[in-house]
């Protein structure tokens, strides 16, 4: 069996407001293997991104063990944190947050400006790559104006790619586009997986949530696998 990437035993998030605390995660466990899709379906409200974003360690935890390939990072400073965020994780979201005055190309390459030292035509190299996993390096130069959402949100997804990340975390990827657009979507993140990359996606779209390998409920803090019918 493949490599677990992601094992959360007794995840549990409590919101600490202005009025009574409230348990969102309570005693979440989870395992993503390599090349294996996940979806997290659940009423509005029930946790669904903040589950995302402790897996994405935006957000952190009060209770449970979270082990990252193997390695235990259930206390983790938040340096680590960030350049664990960049180096292991692709976030792709609702909104493309695609920049208007850059190509395609240029949106992609924005994700390896951070550090990674490689020479120019090895980057133009991944670009291109990620392009065209996602079926549009013929669209390498063109603006956002130019494309449809479909199009746009799969340079968001090769903007995810580009990395090389070992998990993709997918927030309502689908929730601006037609049912069409959104398979062709899908087919980019599972196209993904088939490269060893974890996937998770949060959706409210039966069918896109059909397609992934298992379905998980989240309700009242409780994340339940529905079971094959
Ligand atoms: N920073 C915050 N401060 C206060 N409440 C928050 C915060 N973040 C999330 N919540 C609350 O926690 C609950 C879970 O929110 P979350 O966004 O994780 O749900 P969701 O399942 O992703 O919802 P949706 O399907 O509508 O996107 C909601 O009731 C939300 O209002």
């Amino acid at each position: 069996m493949s490599e677990p990437l992601i094992e959360l035993t007794g995840i549990t998030k409590v919101l600490k407001g202005q009025s009574e605390p409230r348990t969102i995660l309570d005693g979440v466990d989870l395992t993503v293997r390599e090349g294996e899709s996940v979806a997290v379906v659940g009423r509005s409200g029930s946790g669904k991104s903040t589950l995302l974003s402790v897996v994405g360690l935006f957000d952190r935890p009060d209770a449970g063990r979270y082990l990252l390939a193997g390695q235990d990072i259930s206390r983790l400073r938040e340096r680590r944190a960030a350049k664990l965020r960049s180096s292991h994780f692709g976030f792709v979201f609702q909104r493309f947050f695609l920049l208007k005055h850059l190509t395609a190309a240029q949106n992609v390459a924005m994700a390896l400006v951070n550090g990674q030292g490689w020479p120019r035509r090895e980057r133009r190299r991944r670009v291109l790559a990620a392009l065209d996993q996602v079926g549009i390096a013929h669209l390498a130069k063109n603006r956002p104006a130019k494309m449809s959402g479909g199009e746009q949100q799969r340079v968001a997804i090769a903007r995810a790619l580009v990395r090389n990340p070992r998990v993709l975390l997918a927030d309502e990827p689908t929730g601006a586009l037609d049912t069409e657009t959104g398979t062709l979507v899908i087919d980019a993140l599972l196209g993904a997986t088939e490269n060893g990359c974890g996937l998770i996606l949060v959706t409210h779209d039966r069918d896109h949530a059909a397609r992934m390998g298992r379905i998980l409920d989240l309700a009242d803090g409780v994340l339940t696998e529905r079971v094959p019918a």
